[in-house]
């Protein structure tokens, strides 16, 4: 079909359609060609690259709300997913964005590359001109729709047939996509937390041949490599296993801790294997951190249910209150599913709560050294107010370390 038959505006060469029969015209940007996925949208103003790296938007499409993005271009540090840049890496993250103005020029010293250019050496089919208030004003009112990001420079687009697949895609509704998202086999990590003027370094106890503090198992269900730099910098030594290591691998790898991360998909379906290997070392007694999708699956794990949230929290700017200290912290999340609080076991206690809807941001089990939190500490993109978080897990471990086996 042609513009014209669709009725689109002339010039028109992207387009954002909905499941519900909703057309947003614009310019493409990008990558050509078309992704479907849940549209949902994201008000950090800076950390891109960060953000449509992080393996945790897995079939998602990001609006971003800010206008100005691609200004600081795009450089090989600031992408979140692990493993080097295979032509599957991509895949491993979110699928397309949505701008409200054209990709700006990098004017930026860190930059290597535009960030149009790399949009389209990754795959990452885009459209620019979309009034992103309108559309975020909508996903607030009625949920985060299926929808289809389409780019054609000839501006051929066939709406019904795109209408009629983002309409018969079921959706991240019990999707298990961690294990797409996971490593295919154990790997090591050595890479401290960025610091001035330096950039990222190797952690100072690999440099210096000092021994580390603590032995971390990271449970990989799509990680951040921030995650992985933060545990670099309390002092660990990490073994990242992939999603469906048992519980006895993990235990013989004897860690001071076990790090259950981030990641895509639905909680409850990435559950139907991750539940059982938690459950055991939880009760092993060894100390537990979980992030975001490790959170709802600890959460999952101890009893609790998870549910589909509507419009989900996606941003660089999230007041969440720590209940055990009375703080608030400012955070970076991703996520579109929740532990339901109303159904944490006895035992379990509600530590962190967002302070934008009052849904569960944290837990912990009583008397034992396990918790977890829906935000990201890690930041990158984001505040690193609750840094302070790996700390709290340095100290379980050093406790744990202490009692006589
Ligand atoms: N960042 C994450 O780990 C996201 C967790 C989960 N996939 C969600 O959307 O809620």
């Amino acid at each position: 079909m042609t513009p014209e038959t669709n009725n689109l505006l002339e010039g028109c060469t992207g387009v954002l359609v909905l499941a519900d029969g909703t057309v947003y015209q614009g310019i493409g940007c990008g990558a050509a060609g078309e992704v479907l996925g849940e549209v949902c949208f994201n008000t950090a103003m800076t950390g891109y690259q960060e953000i449509l790296t992080d393996p945790s938007y897995m079939e998602q499409i990001i609006a971003f709300t800010f206008p100005h993005i691609g200004n600081v271009g795009v450089n090989a540090d600031d992408v979140e997913q692990l493993g080097p840049e295979t032509e599957n890496a991509p895949k491993r993250a979110a699928k397309g964005a949505i701008f409200r103005d054209a990709p700006t020029p990098p004017a930026n010293w860190r930059s290597t590359l535009s960030f149009n250019d790399w949009l389209t050496a990754r795959g990452i089919v885009a459209i620019s001109g979309i009034d992103t208030r309108a559309l975020t004003r909508r996903i607030r009112e009625n949920g985060m729709p299926h929808g289809i990001v389409a780019h054609d420079p000839a501006g051929h687009f066939d709406i019904p047939a795109l209408v009629q697949k983002a309409a018969a895609w079921k959706g991240l509704d019990g999707l298990d996509l961690a294990v797409d998202a996971t490593v295919a086999q154990q790997a090591g990590f050595t890479t401290d937390l960025w610091q001035w003027p330096q950039g990222y370094t190797e952690g100072k106890r690999f440099t210096q041949g000092t021994k580390h503090e603590f032995k971390v198992v990271v449970i990989d269900y799509g990680v951040k490599q921030n995650i992985l730099r933060a545990l670099v910098n309390i002092g660990a030594d990490i073994r990242i296993v992939p999603a469906k290591t048992s519980a006895e691998e993990i235990l013989a790898l004897t860690p001071d801790g076990v790090l259950l991360s981030n990641g895509p998909g639905d909680p409850a379906a990435t559950g139907e294997y991750a539940v059982p290997v938690i459950r055991k070392i939880v009760d092993a007694g060894v100390p537990v951190f979980g992030i975001c999708l490790g959170h709802q699956m600890l959460g999952l794990a101890l009893g609790a249910t998870t549910i589909k949230m509507a419009q989900g929290h996606h941003g660089a700017n999230h007041p969440v209150k720590d209940e055990t200290t009375g703080k608030v912290e400012i955070v970076s999340m991703n996520h579109g599913f929740a532990i339901d609080q109303a159904t944490l076991p006895a035992g379990v206690v509600e530590t962190h709560v967002s302070l934008f809807d009052g849904s569960n941001c944290g837990i912990a089990m009583t008397g034992k050294p396990v918790f977890s939190v829906q935000h990201h500490p890690e930041a990158s993109p984001g505040p690193v107010d609750s840094l302070y978080l790996f700390e709290r897990f340095a100290q379980n471990m050093r406790a744990y370390k202490k009692v006589p086996a």
